[in-house]
């Protein structure tokens, strides 16, 4: 960025540059000015809609909700502009306008009141510019100037000189500013960029609409930064498509959407829905986080034929045989007979086993019937109600009454022999208690659990699983005492999956109960058959009419009772650290956006996952909106829809000292990957210390008390991850598995014990897509051992840090490996 310092004194009590901000500061006063008006319009237009409502007319609600609705958008976005308003000025070359025009850049358009542009919206086209421009290519801009404020006031300014032959007599001033700006001390939530954004983030925020936007980048190189500011500009550009679907942003963990969630607000954004990996699936959420090895094994492909399998299992508890009656012959279905019906029922239902009752009911009559003529049918019911019939008459006889009236065996009511069977059949509590019991409504967490029982999941295993995986994955979801097993990051992909083989039941719908009076499937007031709860005749539809927009999508997506009602799909998803979703988590997002475009960021280096090929096959299903199904895994590859990738080159995180510690990792990890540039040298050194393995804890919290001291903002203590997986008796933990049982939750608060807020003592999954002013990193040897793909968590931890790195080893290499290579 080229930029000419020019601050001399030249007039007493002032600068060129307090000039040059005191006429801005004279401008930005008249910006602001008129978004108090604007907000006083919003405000009325509030107060409109309310007034309407009184009317209490139908359609004036409808009214209402629609101008409040959009008014309140407006007011919001209105106040989220009071901080820094403008923060860019462009000096254009003389074309039409003699002199020049000006175009002031800010946080959301200003019009006056004749609607003449005060300041340009910078998602607007013609913002692009602003971004844009470089000395090579300075598209007609003359002067670039930045200013930055503090609320409503100019403080600073920059300015860049990109057409020096045009300058004609023009001011410029600057002193680095925007590299400054990066040293800035970080407060624990990122901010938006829009004041600085680089010509090659401006290019990702702008990409086009439609297909997949894959972004790749080393750490630091504004990945996470560039995404969230694309989702303003697609919310902005194209807001009846991406604003009534829905934008989806996906981050790993629930750390890390804390950690951006205030962005898109920052930028006036409410409405794109923030998640992470854990909390996808409504009404579940992740608490955890599975070992590598044991993520790898959920996380794989070869989970969606087990789950399949799994669903197609009998329900715990279910009972293994069937009694009816029919005229006096006990028909009965046994275990292998009820085994065949499930396996045709689940060969037949495609993808919504949940809602298969009513097939189920059929097939087992189908069954009984079979089983009735088998046993003679009609012939033995004729003979059983003839010896049913003599016996009573014969009781009846002895106490002096008549004998029963009519001809035993002849059919009574209408129809065929079939359908006088299963009438009766159906009337019997026995069929329909059995049928509830047979084929319960399954929640999918709950089958998810079931799987903690070896010998359930070792029927499901087939082929895909060997006996040590079944013994890994039931101990992990077996119940501990006390309670269920807590879900991991994983198990929700897994959860969401069983979700889409259950199905939703059918949906619970109301009809009048006098069409449901005689329907022996109504047991309780629900149809057994149809999950329709029978209602009295209370229900008025009219009142439906009445709900708004927001009442009617809550609605939509309500859970009842654990079980998804309804999976939301979104115009566009936003895939933040791309590179560690599992095939598994990939499949998740795929249902969510067959329709979707995509903005994927990630950075292959920082994988911590084993087979990355995998999850690339996944990736490119999901991208392609194809629907993932384990019955046909080898699958024709879907077309692929428009591709647009996009590299980041430009470290703006770490200082030059950092970077050159985490691109020694680096070499180590992935010796044929590059190092991203880092632009800005802070002049404090990194620094290694080797001590003995059990006072790593100690100095950890030491060296963060020292860091207290040298730093305003936050920190980061990052130590290996702890391995909850529980180890068969007799298994020999490998020696850096007793190293990192050190970390347990225990050791890590007692770590972080009466430290302030601004000190996070985290592991280093956790630390993924994280930012600290200064980190300490512990047991780097024993973070590098604990997975096949150790080094490239390490290199996670070390490019965290924005001004000072710590690192605590008790491997005396390391201080080599890291300081001199
Ligand atoms: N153009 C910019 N102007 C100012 N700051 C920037 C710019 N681009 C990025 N940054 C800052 O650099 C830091 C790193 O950005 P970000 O977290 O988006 O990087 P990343 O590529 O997602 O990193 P990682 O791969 O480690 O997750 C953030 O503090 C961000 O605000």
């Amino acid at each position: 960025m080229s930029s000419q310092v020019n601050g001399r004194p030249t007039e007493p009590g002032g600068t060129v540059k307090d000039r040059e901000i005191a006429a801005e500061q004279r401008y930005v006063d008249i910006a602001y000015a008129r978004l108090e008006e604007m907000r006083a319009d919003a405000q009325a237009m509030i107060r409109e809609g309310y007034r309407q409502s009184l009317a209490g007319t139908k359609g004036s609600l409808v009214d209402r909700d629609a101008m409040v609705h959009q008014a309140a958008l407006r007011a919001q976005a209105l106040d989220v502009a009071d901080d820094g308003l403008v923060f860019g000025r462009l000096d254009l070359a003389p074309g039409e306008k003699p002199s020049g025009e000006v175009r002031y850049v800010g946080r959301i358009g200003v019009r006056t009141s004749e609607h003449d542009s005060l300041v340009i919206d910078w998602r607007a086209p013609a913002a692009e510019d602003f971004y844009r421009a470089t000395p090579e290519d300075p598209r007609g801009v003359v002067r670039r100037r930045v200013l930055h404020s503090r609320g409503h006031t100019v403080v600073d300014l920059e300015d860049d000189l990109l057409d020096p032959d045009a300058a004609d007599g023009m001011t410029i001033v600057g002193d680095g500013a925007f590299l400054a700006s990066l040293a800035r001390t970080r407060e624990g939530a990122m901010r938006d960029i829009v004041a600085t954004i680089q010509r090659e983030q401006d290019e990702v925020i702008r990409a086009p609409a439609d297909g997949t936007v894959l972004v790749r980048g080393a750490p630091g190189t504004g990945k996470t930064a560039v995404a969230l500011h694309r989702v303003a500009y697609l919310l902005f550009r194209h807001r009846r498509r991406f604003g009534s679907r829905g934008v989806l942003v996906v981050g790993p963990n629930r750390r890390f959407t804390a950690y951006i969630e205030r962005v898109l607000p920052s930028l006036g954004e409410g409405s794109a829905t923030l998640r992470s990996l854990g909390d996808l699936v409504d009404g579940v959420t992740a608490t955890v986080h599975d070992t590598p090895p044991l993520a790898a094994l959920k996380g794989s492909e070869a989970m969606a034929a087990v789950l399949r399998r799994a669903v197609a299992d009998h329900a715990p508890g279910a009972p293994d045989d069937l009694r009816v009656v029919f005229k006096g012959v006990v028909v009965s279905l046994d275990r292998p007979t009820l085994d065949r019906v499930r396996g045709d029922v689940h060969r037949r239902s495609r993808g919504s086993v949940n809602a298969a009752r009513r097939q189920v009911a059929e097939m087992l009559l189908d069954a009984l019937w079979r089983r009735f003529t088998d046993l003679g049918g009609p012939e033995a019911a004729r003979e059983a109600e003839g010896a049913e019939a003599g016996l009573w008459n014969a009781i009846l006889a002895a106490d002096g009454l008549a004998a029963l009236d009519g001809e035993p065996g002849r059919p009574a009511g209408n129809g065929t022999p079939r359908e006088q069977f299963d009438a009766r059949v159906r009337e019997q509590r026995e069929f329909t208690d059995f049928l509830v019991a047979f084929w319960p409504i399954r929640r999918p967490a709950d089958v998810l659990r079931s799987l903690g029982d070896p010998a359930r999941l070792r029927r499901a295993a087939g082929r895909e699983l060997d006996r040590d995986d079944v013994a890994r994955l039931a101990a992990s979801w077996a119940a501990p005492a006390g309670g269920d097993a807590p879900f991991s990051y994983q198990d929700v992909a897994l959860i969401d999956e069983l979700d889409a083989l259950l199905g939703s039941p059918p949906r619970p719908s109301r009809r009048r109960s006098s069409a449901a009076a005689d329907d022996p499937f109504v047991v309780d007031g629900v149809n057994i058959l149809t999950g329709e709860e029978v209602a009295e005749d209370d229900w008025e539809p009219e009142m439906q009419e009445l709900t708004t927009s927001m009442e009617r999508l809550e609605r939509s997506r309500r859970v009842d009772d654990g079980v998804v009602e309804e999976r939301p799909e979104y115009a566009h998803i936003v895939v933040d650290e791309a590179q560690d979703l599992s095939p598994m988590q990939w499949r998740m997002l795929g249902r969510r956006g067959r329709q979707a475009s995509w903005t994927v960021v990630e950075d292959p280096a920082q994988s911590a996952w084993e087979d990355l090929a995998a999850a690339r096959t996944a990736m490119e299903a999901a991208l392609s909106g194809e629907r993932p199904s384990s019955r046909n895994r080898r699958r024709k590859p879907a077309p692929r829809r428009t591709r647009h990738e996009y590299e980041l080159t430009t470290n703006y995180r770490n200082s030059t000292e950092i970077a050159a510690v985490s691109a020694r990792v680096l070499a180590r990890a992935l010796p044929e990957a590059r190092p991203a540039r880092a632009v800005r040298s802070s002049g404090i050194a990194p620094v290694v210390r080797v001590l003995a393995e059990d006072g790593l804890a100690a100095a950890a919290r030491e060296a963060a008390e020292e860091l207290l001291t040298q730093v305003e903002g936050t920190i980061g203590v990052i130590v290996p991850f702890h391995p909850a997986e529980a180890h068969d008796e007799g298994t020999i933990p490998l020696p850096h598995e007793i190293a990192s049982a050190r970390w347990d939750a225990a050791s890590r608060e007692r770590l972080a014990a009466g430290l302030p807020d601004r000190v996070q003592v985290l592991d280093v999954l956790e630390a993924k897509g994280l930012e600290f002013d200064a980190a300490v990193i512990a047991a780097p040897e024993t973070v590098a051992a604990q997975s096949p793909n150790g080094l490239r968590v390490l290199y996670v931890a070390v490019s965290r840090a924005t001004q000072h790195l710590v690192v605590l080893t008790a491997a005396p290499e390391w201080e080599g490996i890291l300081l001199s290579g």
